[in-house]
């Protein structure tokens, strides 16, 4: 079994943008994805449909077998535990420390009143500094969260998701603020971690040159319709113009399906 299908996901926002449109893939267990494509395309609409920060208007998630779409309360925060996110501004607690922003990747596993006093397990806390080592940080542990550089703080934002022990992590744009040699360090700590704990990732990335060193495999997104689906290899200057410049209905197939992928999908 897949660890996610995706089929027929549809996004249509309030005000009638197309945010998605026929969305199908799946996720196996430890893929690293890259999932690429211009400027409103929809690749961060895609992630937060996945995890249900964005209503998806129509279609299936179904997510180690469960169905995402109309899960609610428990059954939601079970499935938002395993599948962390990453994000673009990191969306750390400024103020608490380094340290408590790990722990708060522990906040799923928790009853809402021990997490609202911080009553986090001593397991926890030895975990979260064990993620800090990890990443690299043991020395910031109880610094400020914005004592930091944007790229530990990113690192933070890895051990964070790391804490909740998910199957799969969702990076919206994790390197988009940083400067190159911090967004080597983010992307290969990213990809290393999750390559040893066997976690899938799909990561929304703007740089193609960084999709095609860290992933195993590349989808491309143009105007909400996937337009891509393949190897690094399989990415070739054509294809990056397709995804980049052309809408499929336009340029590939008139009248028909989203364009042809470069590989066809796996149940
Ligand atoms: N809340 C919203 N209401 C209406 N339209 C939205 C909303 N959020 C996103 N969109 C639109 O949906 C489309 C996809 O946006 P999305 O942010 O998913 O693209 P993206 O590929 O992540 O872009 P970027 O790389 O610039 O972050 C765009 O046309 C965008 O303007």
């Amino acid at each position: 079994m897949a660890l996610m299908k995706v089929e027929g996901l549809r996004k249509v926002y309030a005000d009638g943008t197309v945010g998605l449109e026929g969305i199908d893939f799946t996720v196996e267990a430890g893929e690293f994805i890259a999932v690429i494509g211009p400027s409103g395309a929809g690749k961060s609409t895609l992630l937060r449909c996945l995890n249900r920060m964005v209503e998806p208007t129509e279609g299936s998630i179904a997510f180690q077998g469960d169905e995402t779409i109309g899960a609610k309360g428990r059954k939601l925060r079970r499935i938002r535990r395993e599948m962390s996110m990453i994000f673009q501004g990191f969306n750390l607690v400024e103020r608490v420390s380094v340290l408590t922003n790990v722990l708060h990747g522990r906040l799923g596993y928790m009853s809402s009143w021990k997490g609202a006093l911080g009553l986090f397990a001593k397991s926890d806390i030895a975990e979260a500094r064990r993620l800090l080592a990890r990443v690299g940080l043991q020395e910031q542990t109880h610094k400020r969260a914005d004592e930091l550089s944007g790229g530990q703080q990113q690192r933070v934002g890895i051990a964070r998701a790391l804490a909740q022990q998910p199957k799969l992590i969702l990076a919206d744009e994790p390197i988009a603020s940083l400067d190159p040699a911090a967004s080597e360090t983010v992307m290969s700590s990213l990809h290393r971690f999750c390559s040893e704990d066997g976690i899938a990732c799909l990561c929304n990335l703007h740089q193609v040159d960084m999709a095609k060193k860290y992933a195993s495999r590349i989808i491309g997104i143009h105007k909400g319709r996937k337009v891509f689906d393949g190897t690094p290899e399989e990415l070739t200057d054509e294809m990056i113009h397709l995804i980049y410049n052309k809408a499929p209905q336009e340029s590939v197939r008139p009248n028909d399906e989203p364009a042809d992928t470069a590989r066809k999908e796996t149940a």
